[in-house]
């Protein structure tokens, strides 16, 4: 009788995820999040869109800075910044050639946190955000934070709030069968990848 190795220890989903894509070559991850930033800075309702929060990369993430050099001129772009209050939220801080960055305590580069150079997130027209995972009906998996979940809470309650957008930004290999919503989650209204451009109907509206 052959002998059949024992199952390797189950890693969760989160952790499976993130090692893979950490371990993308820097040529591939570039590649595939060009792919990705095409199918997004060419739809439509990008397009008209003009107060748009993007990321910066950490550990093989999707990279969306490339939708800057597509920019429109009335177009304005943000980044994410922990809340110096400490309440788990992020506020949006403008990203231009003047903005100053500094490391957060997760070693991400933010801008500093300058009030008068944020905008309110319920202001901004797009959100592309970071994720580990997301499946067909828009649900997001991010690090496990909750800083998403959070900010964007407001979209839950308020009626006509379809505003902002978010679109979820990943490399097609993250996009999986089906996630357990949570009861905070804010699901996705969009995602893209390499593979292309993802609309969904969240249905908590
Ligand atoms: N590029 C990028 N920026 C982002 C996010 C993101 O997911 N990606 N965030 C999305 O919310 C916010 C930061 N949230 C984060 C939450 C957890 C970890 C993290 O590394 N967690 C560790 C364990 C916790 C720890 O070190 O204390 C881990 O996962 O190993 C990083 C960022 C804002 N900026
Ligand atoms: N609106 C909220 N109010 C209070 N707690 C929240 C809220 N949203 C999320 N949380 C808490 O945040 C924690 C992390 O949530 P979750 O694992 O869904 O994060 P995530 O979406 O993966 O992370 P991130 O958005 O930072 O990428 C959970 O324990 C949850 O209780």
């Amino acid at each position: 009788m052959p002998t059949v190795a024992p199952p390797p220890p189950k890693l969760p989903l989160r952790r499976i995820l993130q090692r893979q894509r950490a371990a993308l070559a820097p040529a591939e991850q570039a590649t595939l999040s060009a792919q990705a930033v095409h199918h997004l800075h060419t739809q439509r309702a990008f397009r008209n869109a003009q107060h748009i929060a993007l990321y910066l990369p950490v550990r093989g993430e999707a990279d969306p800075r490339g939708l800057r050099q597509h920019a429109l001129p009335k177009q304005h772009f943000y980044l994410p910044v922990l809340s110096p209050f400490r309440d788990s939220r992020l506020w949006f801080v403008r990203w231009d050639n003047t903005t100053r960055f500094r490391l957060n305590r997760f070693r991400i580069p933010e801008p500093y946190p300058d009030y008068h150079r944020s905008r309110p997130a319920r202001w901004l027209d797009v959100v592309v955000t970071p994720l580990v995972a997301f499946d067909a009906q828009g649900t997001r998996m991010g690090m496990g934070g909750g800083f998403y979940d959070r900010t964007f809470a407001f979209k839950r309650t308020r009626l006509q709030s379809r505003r902002p957008t978010l679109c979820g930004f990943a490399y097609h290999f993250q996009k999986t069968d089906h996630l357990q919503r949570q009861r905070w989650d804010i699901p996705l209204d969009q995602a893209v990848s390499d593979a292309g451009f993802f609309h969904f109907s969240t249905g908590i509206y």
